[in-house]
């Protein structure tokens, strides 16, 4: 069979990369990095770069090739990146392409940049149907594949790592890019510095901690700051990728995008994954970065599934989305079936028996007073960050989750019973009933949107509403997890709560937006000003991520 060869060219942002691919082999790449003079990138700066070198990189590309005896004549598509990225980049790339793509009279190919950074990965290492965390400059997702796309499980709600990094970097004087630098004065700092740690279920936000990090500079050296800084936002992105990996039950973990250079959060990321009995895996540097192989081979992928675009289609896209993609290159049936636990198993452990290996806590049964069922909710340490950010986290949420999960039953949602706190233990009321992952449906949609607004009236957030945080037990409905919990009115913190369920939909469950609905109604049913959280809710999500 003849081998497919296909010339990509990336030119999101900083870097004009272009190779030539096929099945099995890099024929060769030819790469022109834009460095701006004085502080970040400049989106007009960058696409005057790519304008300058897109001829000669392409030329010595096609004359490498035919070093090893490959023809413009053998080519058989252009891929390009079609987005997400700087507008000004993206479409003088795209022009290239399609020139090219006339003059050779072969087929375009639009590829969506995330997707690449997660195949070229899933080409370079064994992973098969990881749990992929994608940290670059622009973009921080956790991603997951399931019926037919790539799903997005969290996401920064702000800005990506990667940028945060170079500009709190800036902020401090050190020169752009400020990832690599951050991570060589980590190397020299004496302490660790308390800094904001945020998560919202399985989103992200690196603002508060970037604000708080430039004040910090203030009172303490460089070194320390950077070392904190590091310490606190690789642990937040780390813990988002476990519970994406508690929540879809799979066992690989693939590191993906510039952030993934850094030598400490692969260190974390290890660590996370041996305590959890996963795999993680990382492709070679050269790949982590924005590379033009990456998207010549995805565009490959799509080319073979007969993803190739007109003329007319291959306008680009700055806000193209991750879960944009209809992944034609991957059949279901190949994908390894995640174990499904039944139901059944949740309510037949014996005492003693760890029930669930939650992200956070390992969850067992106890014998109570009056051989009564009692569930225990152990947080336990977590190796793979500081010892001060892993106390402070699971003091705190031991006690919020105590203190919350009580104030909510109060509030008319049912909650389990607390018995007993200590430290870094809970124990409660055994709620013998499912999560409802495993069986939504409209009707119960519904409910947990009444549910929602009860709690919601009270003036408390959840901060981690998914499906597996929702017990149905008989007719009755439990909120459990309360963790992350906290007491706040404003339509953001109320947005990004229904946010995250919303997205817990989409991601794992058929007919997402039926379920929406129904959540609507019933959240408006117990909720006055369901209206307006709503209405936030659709900014959330449409928030451009590439301003
Ligand atoms: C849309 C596209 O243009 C964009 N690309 C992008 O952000 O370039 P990428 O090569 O994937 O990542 C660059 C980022 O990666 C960071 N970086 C590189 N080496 C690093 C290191 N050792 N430690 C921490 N960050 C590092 C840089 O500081 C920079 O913010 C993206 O993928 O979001
Ligand atoms: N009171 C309870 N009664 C019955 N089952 C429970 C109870 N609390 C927790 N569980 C079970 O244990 C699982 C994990 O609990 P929980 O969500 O509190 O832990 P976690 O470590 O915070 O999980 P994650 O962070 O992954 O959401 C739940 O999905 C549920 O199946
Ligand atoms: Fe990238």
């Amino acid at each position: 069979m003849k081998n497919t060869f296909i010339l990509g060219i990336e030119g999101t942002a900083w870097n004009l990369s272009a190779a030539i691919v096929t099945e099995t082999e890099i024929i060769a790449e030819v790469t022109e990095t834009y460095k701006p003079e004085v502080g970040g990138i400049h989106p007009r700066e960058a696409a005057q770069h790519h304008a300058k070198y897109a001829a000669s990189v392409i030329k010595r590309l096609l004359a490498e090739a035919k070093e090893k005896g490959v023809e413009p004549s053998d080519l058989d598509g252009i891929a390009f990146s079609q987005g997400p990225g700087l507008g000004p980049c993206l479409r003088t790339i795209a022009t290239a392409a399609r020139m090219l793509s006339l003059s050779l009279d072969i087929p375009l190919i639009g590829v969506n940049h995330c997707i690449a950074h997660i195949e070229i990965g899933i080409w370079r290492t064994p992973a098969r149907d990881p749990v992929v965390l994608y940290v670059s400059g622009a973009n921080s997702q956790v991603i997951s594949f399931m019926e037919g796309r790539y799903r997005v499980f969290g996401e920064t709600l702000d800005i990506g790592l990667g940028n945060a990094l170079d500009k709190f970097a800036r902020r401090a004087g050190l020169p752009h890019p400020g990832g690599p630098k951050i991570e060589a004065c980590a190397k020299d700092a004496k302490r660790y510095i308390p800094l904001p740690y945020v998560i919202k279920g399985m989103d992200l936000s690196f603002s508060g901690l970037s604000t708080a990090s430039s004040e910090a500079l203030k009172k303490a050296s460089l070194e320390d700051v950077c070392y904190s800084y590091q310490e606190t936002a690789f642990a937040m992105v780390v813990e988002v990728a476990e519970r994406a990996l508690a929540h879809t039950g799979k066992n690989e973990v693939l590191l993906a995008g510039g952030v993934g250079a850094n030598t400490r959060l692969r260190e974390m990321l290890n660590e996370m994954c041996e305590a959890r009995g996963a795999k993680f895996y990382v492709p070679e540097k050269r790949f982590m970065g924005d590379n033009g192989t990456m998207i010549a081979y995805t565009g490959l992928l799509m080319y073979k599934s007969g993803n190739t675009l007109t003329l007319e289609d291959s306008r680009v896209n700055p806000n193209f989305r991750t879960d944009d993609v209809n992944v034609t290159w991957i059949k279901e049936e190949e994908m390894k079936k995640v174990p499904e636990i039944s139901p059944e198993a949740f309510l037949r452990a014996p005492p003693g028996e760890r029930l669930d290996n939650g992200a956070e806590a390992v969850i067992y049964l106890d014998e109570g007073p009056e051989g009564k069922k009692v569930l225990v909710k152990e947080r336990v340490p977590k190796l793979y960050r500081h010892k001060e950010i892993d106390e402070r986290i699971r003091r705190e949420r031991n006690r919020t989750e105590a203190r919350l999960i009580s104030e909510a039953r109060r509030a008319g949602v049912p909650t389990p019973i607390i018995y007993d706190i200590e430290e870094f233990k809970l124990k409660m009321q055994f709620i013998e009933g499912v999560p409802i992952k495993y069986l939504i449906t409209p009707e119960l949609s519904e409910k947990v949107g009444e549910l929602v607004g009860r709690l919601h009236s009270s003036g408390i957030v959840h901060g981690d509403l998914t499906t597996s945080n929702l017990l149905l037990a008989g007719e009755r409905l439990y909120l459990i997890d309360f963790g992350l919990a906290y007491f706040d009115k404003s339509l953001e913190a109320r947005g990004v709560d229904v946010h995250v369920l919303f997205q817990t939909f989409e991601s794992t469950h058929r007919g997402h937006e039926t379920l929406v609905k129904a959540f609507e109604k019933g959240y408006g049913s117990t909720f006055i000003d369901s209206k307006d959280v709503l209405k936030r809710v659709e900014e959330i999500k449409k928030r451009a991520r590439y301003a």
